[in-house]
Formats: C-alpha cells, structure tokens, sequence
C-alpha cells in the first residue's frame, strides 16, 4: 500500500502494518537482534567475525551467504544453558544443514532433528551420534525408514497408521527395538503466516488429538513388539512470538499423556514441544529471549503433569530458525538501479537490482516475509530513498527485501547485506533460471572457510543429459 505523505516527498513512502516508518537517522546502524552478534561496522564497511565483507566478495563472490560461526554456536550454548540438563535441545536441521553446522551442534551439546533421508545422510557424513538423532517426516519411505533404523536413530516421529506398521516390520526385520514418539496435531492455531503453522486441524502432519486418531497412533505403537512408545511430540509452527500457542499445546499434549496412563497403565517419559520460536528479520520484531520460553514450558508441563498426577515427562524442544537464522549474512552486489513510476500521485519506487533473488531466498515471496538491508562495503552520507531490492530472475514477485532505506547514492558494483539469513535460505534454495547456488562461507576470528561450496554452470550442465560427455 502506498500513499503520498502530506510532506509530499517524491518517493513512495513506507507504510507498514506498524504504520507509517520514517527513515532512520543513521542507515549505517546494525541492530544487535536482527544483526549477527559477530558484525561490525569500521569506517562505514560492514565486517562479520572479523573480516572486511568487501574481501569476502572479493573472494568468493557474490550471492554469499557469510555466517558467524560463533552467533551459531553461542545460540547452541543458549539453548543448552536454558532447557538444563533435564531437558534435550534438538537442532532443527532442514533451518540450514551441512556436515560443519553437526559437527558446531554436537560439540555444543545439542541433539539433531532430521526430517529427510538427505538430511539424515549429512549427520551420518559427519559421524553425528545416531542415537541423538531424531527423525521425522509425514511421508518417510521404507528405504529411508530402513536406513534410520540401520544408522540407530534414537527417536522416530511417527506421523501415519500406515507408518507405524511399516516401522514396525522394518524395526522387526532389522532385530531393534526402535524408540518411537506420536505426533500430535493440537489444534492450535498459531500466530504465524498460515503456510508454517502446523498444529491446527486439516493439515498433513500428524494425528489428530480430536476424534481419537492421536489415541489410536499410540495404541498401535503399544501393540508393536518391535517399537517401544517413549512420548509425544507437538509442532505448532514457526516464527512464533508468544508462548501462548505452545501453553495450549502444552497443555492438550500433557492430557493425552494422562488419557494413555489412564487407559495402558503407561507413564510415557518424554514429551516433545517442537521448534518454532521467532527471531528478528527486522526492528519491528521483538522476540521472546529463550529462558523466558524454557521458564514457561517447563513451568506449563509440570503444572498440567502435577493437576493430572503425572510424572514429569522429560522435555525436549527442536529450535531451527532461532539457532541458524540470525547469525548469517548475505551479501549481494548491486547492478540495476531504477526508479519506477508507481502511478500513484506522481509517486516512484526505486527498484535496486541484486545478483541474486529467490533462488537463494525464497522466503519473501512465498510468505511475504520482511528483511533488512544494509549498504555494506561502504559508508554514503546521502540521504535515504525508500527502494525495493529485487533479484535478477524472470519474475515480478522476485523481491529480496520489499520496502527498506537505503542511501541515495546506492549503485553498482555496492555491497548490499541481507541479515538474518541463515533459517530456511540456502536450505530452500533453487536453480532457478539455472542460477548456481551460492557457497556458505564460516567466519571466525577473522578467518574464513567454505563449508558449502558454491554450484558452478558447469555443475547444472553436468545434469543435463543432452550435454556431451554427461550422457
Ligand atoms: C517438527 C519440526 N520441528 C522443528 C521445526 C523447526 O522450526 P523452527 O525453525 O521454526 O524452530 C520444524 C519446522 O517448523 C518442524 O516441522
Ligand atoms: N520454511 C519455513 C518454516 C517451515 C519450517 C519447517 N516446518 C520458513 O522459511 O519460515
């Protein structure tokens, strides 16, 4: 939506749900929640974990996805600090995978959420314990069921009657017992975009908690010799800002516990309230500080397990996005500047072109998510024009960053950083318009290292079966 403010300056100006946004004073601040924890400006140039962005461009290129190894790690270590000893912290692998992340997340303490035979495959490439592994998945097939169980997964999530038999045989075949939790569709409605909310009714994840099929799914894992039913687990969404959602989770996932020690005469020890917590892509989000979320996780669970005399099941929770997301960068070279008409009262939109798009971050146009952008490889004191930075692919929904300040000045070759992309960015990422994928590059103590390499031309025609030699 755009209107001409009363001031009537020449740009469309920026109104958001939080109403209307003047330009910041200083464009150059990086907002320590949206910001990694590593990042820093000197003389107007943005560094990350010690290193000069302009070098790292220089280096790798651009697209580049620059993450701060130690905001990564140092989230791990909040988790672990908050959730304690009783509890377990399962990194959520499909925010961003690759066989460094499980080596930063076993040193750090944590367990690994797998949901795919491929994520499955990168913790065992990098010799993760299996039996700190959990893996879920609506439609895991028998080859991938067969793998987990070979590997010694130590926790499947079953999410179809259909599932569990085949577990089940699969788990007999293999002569293990397989530990087993449900998953459980609460019926929450959670406060996030509706393509990541996963806990309200008429959806693909789990079993139902209305109508009985949750009941039903642990009947039958009960009556599986070669499963052992070891609890429950929720999943309401993603980007959640409040723990109302998770306390109602909590508490209908905590009274299936009562109803199953109630009609089996069985105490299940654990209870899985999944990941989902938000973090900031911009200064208008305001996310929950994780002890506050520990504190009331636990403080619900062990309210609702007192009320229905029930030994406290052990927690454990599935952070993503509040682990991986904030500590990366990434960093784009401007090309094409435009200024476009709006048609709306004589207004214009500058449009700023990047060398990369939704092929490397698809999240704003598929949830109409909100980032920040920041000129990075040097300081302008040229005054703010609302633009829009959009990517270089073949649609007009290609947009990187819908509506932020940057200097007037802004033009090719700048470097452009995008903050927060480090949940759900290279791990959503495509080849679309055959644009390679950008490498992930590790930065720490002023040192730099791939841990993703970047896709070439050459390894997309590698694919193509029509191309000489690849057939
Ligand atoms: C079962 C499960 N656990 C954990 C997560 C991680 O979520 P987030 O990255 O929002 O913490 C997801 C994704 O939403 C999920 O589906
Ligand atoms: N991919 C989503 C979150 C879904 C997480 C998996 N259940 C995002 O980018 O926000």
């Amino acid at each position: 939506m755009m209107r001409a403010h009363p001031a009537g300056p020449r740009h469309a100006d920026l109104l958001t749900e939080h109403g209307h946004q003047p330009a910041p004073a200083d464009l150059s601040a990086l907002d320590a929640r949206v910001w990694p924890r590593g990042a820093e400006r000197r003389d107007g140039v943005l560094r990350v974990g010690g290193l000069d962005v302009r070098e790292l461009a220089d280096t790798y290129g651009t697209p580049l996805f620059v993450l701060d190894e130690d905001d990564f790690r140092s989230r791990c270590r909040d988790y672990r600090r908050a959730f304690g000893d009783e509890a377990d912290v399962y990194y959520a692998g499909k925010a961003f995978l690759c066989t460094a992340v499980c080596r930063w997340v076993q040193e750090e303490g944590l367990s690994l959420d797998v949901s795919t035979g491929g994520e499955l495959a990168v913790a065992l490439a990098a010799d993760f314990p299996a039996e700190r592994i959990v893996f879920h998945g609506n439609n895991k097939s028998t080859r991938e069921l067969e793998r987990a169980v070979r590997a010694g997964v130590g926790r499947v999530v079953v999410d179809s009657y259909e599932e569990i038999d085949r577990l089940a045989l699969v788990a007999d075949r293999a002569r293990v017992r397989q530990r087993v939790l449900v998953r459980v569709t609460v019926g929450v409605e959670a406060h996030t975009h509706e393509f990541i909310a996963t806990a309200h009714e008429d959806q693909k994840f789990g079993f139902s908690l209305a109508g009985g099929a949750a009941a039903e799914a642990v009947r039958r894992v009960l009556d599986a010799s070669s499963l052992e039913l070891v609890g429950l687990h929720s999943h309401i969404g993603s980007q959640i800002f409040d723990t109302a959602g998770f306390e109602v989770a909590a508490h209908r996932v905590v009274g299936l516990l009562g109803q199953v020690r109630d009609e089996h005469g069985v105490e299940l020890p654990e209870l899985d309230l999944g990941g989902g917590l938000g973090i900031a892509y911009t200064d208008a989000d305001d996310p929950l500080d994780v002890k506050v979320i520990a504190d009331a996780l636990r403080t619900i669970v062990e309210r609702e397990c007192r009320a229905l005399g029930l030994p406290v099941p052990r927690l454990a929770v599935e952070p993503g996005r509040a682990i991986a997301g904030p500590g990366t960068v990434t960093l784009y070279e401007v090309g094409t500047v435009k200024e476009v008409a709006t048609g709306t009262a004589g207004l214009s939109r500058r449009y700023v072109s990047v060398d990369g798009g939704m092929s490397d971050n698809i999240r704003t146009a598929l949830y109409g998510a909100d980032y920040s952008v920041s000129l990075a490889n040097r300081a302008s004191g040229a005054e703010p024009v609302l633009s829009r930075v959009v990517g270089k692919h073949c649609e007009s929904g290609d947009v990187v960053v819908r509506d932020a300040w940057l200097p007037a000045d802004t033009a090719s070759p700048d470097l452009l950083a995008v903050p927060a992309t480090g949940a759900y960015c290279r791990s959503m990422a495509s080849n679309y318009n055959h644009v390679p994928r950008p490498p992930v590059v590790a930065v720490r103590d002023g040192r730099a290292r791939v841990v993703v390499h970047g896709e070439t031309e050459d390894d997309l025609l590698r694919l193509d079966a029509g191309v000489r030699g690849t057939d």
